[in-house]
């Protein structure tokens, strides 16, 4: 058995928050971007939701990284070792060998050759033999469904961890695309920020993400969709005593709307840059919202009040770019001209 050499096929969305890989259509792999590595030798201790628990938690042996920030490659050698730790993961049933791999990854549609080299290169140290890559925002189109192929505008907004990716794709190209440095890891540090200054109490990165998913809004009336007070315990600042807060919705929708008017901006300058043909498609389709922030309560809905445009909320937004550079996998003849 050892002896056969066989080609096994993934695809990754290597993002900035939570790696994702699909096999045989299937979501194998969905796991934070996180690696443990023994801060003397560098060998990885942990990857994925083990390291993250280990995040903000490690003592002088342990440093847990976060290989990519805004969306890029930031510390290269820690993101092989990531890669390899998740790939490992998807054929842990056979120990006898490791498969040589077939890989679609889908990369930020602003990385510049260094980056993609980068991320190719990672790839192949962990036993990629055939890798191309996709946009995000292309893979994201193809796995919410959309025909990229069609004479017809539309625009993704992909709202990740490090970074929003504003795309406009017809013809199965990508027309125009804009990316900002603004995305949920904002968000979660205007409320770790938030929580300093109003309640006093220090809470960690983990603890605002927390926050952010439970009573994050983008407006400050959600009607009936309005989730209840989250309560947290941390320790004031001044004194060290443990403080019991209250948090509602209302003032985490005040604390992050500065950064929501950024994503804002963004798209309106987005718009303002689209064809006018396409711009009235787009119009008319409406706007496709993916990525984690997408999730946000009443963004969809502040966003149609500011556009007067349709905003529509991707099925799973977690996973659209994982599920197009799956399809994109399967069908790379047909898509050949949609990778690189
Ligand atoms: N329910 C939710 N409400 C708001 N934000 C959320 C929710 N769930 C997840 N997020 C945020 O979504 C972000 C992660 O999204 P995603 O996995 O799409 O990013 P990524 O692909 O890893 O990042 P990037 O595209 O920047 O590389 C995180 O900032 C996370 O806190």
């Amino acid at each position: 058995m050892g002896f056969f050499s066989f080609v096994q096929e993934i695809a990754m969305d290597l993002g900035t928050a939570n790696t994702i890989i699909i096999s045989d259509d299937k979501i194998v792999v969905d796991e934070p971007s996180v690696v443990a590595l023994d801060r003397h030798t560098d060998k990885m201790i942990a990857v994925g939701k083990q390291a993250k628990m280990m995040y903000e938690k490690t003592h002088d042996n342990i440093k847990t990284i976060r290989p990519l920030r805004d969306g890029v490659i930031a510390d290269f050698s820690a993101c092989e070792q990531m890669m390899r730790g998740l790939i490992k993961m998807v054929h842990s049933g056979s120990k006898l060998f490791s498969p040589s791999l077939r890989m679609v990854i889908g990369v930020p549609s602003g990385s510049t050759e260094v980056e993609l080299r980068a991320v190719r290169d990672s790839a192949e140290h962990a036993d990629g033999r055939d890798v191309y890559l996709i946009f995000e925002p292309m893979a994201a189109a193809i796995g919410i469904g959309i025909d990229v192929e069609a004479p017809q505008g539309n625009m993704i907004v992909d709202i990740g961890g490090g970074s929003t990716e504003i795309a406009v794709i017809s013809l199965g190209g990508i027309v125009s695309n804009s990316s900002i440095r603004t995305a949920g890891d904002e968000l979660t540090s205007d409320i770790q920020e938030h929580m300093a200054r109003k309640h006093n109490v220090k809470v960690s990165e983990r603890m605002a993400e927390r926050i952010k998913i439970h009573v994050g809004s983008a407006l400050t009336e959600l009607g009936d969709e309005a989730p209840e007070d989250y309560t947290i315990h941390g320790p004031d600042r001044i004194t060290a005593l443990p403080l019991e807060v209250k948090v509602s919705y209302k003032e985490i929708a005040e604390c992050i709307d500065k950064t929501i008017a950024k994503i804002e901006n963004a798209v309106l300058t987005a718009l303002e840059n689209t064809p006018p043909e396409l711009y009235a498609d787009i119009v008319t389709n409406g706007i496709w919202l993916t990525g984690g922030g997408a999730m946000l309560l009443g963004l969809s809905k502040r966003l149609e009040d500011k556009f007067k445009i349709p905003f529509h909320i991707a099925d799973d937004p977690l996973h659209s770019v994982a599920k197009g550079a799956g399809i994109a996998l399967k069908n790379v003849d047909r898509f050949s001209f949609l990778m690189r």
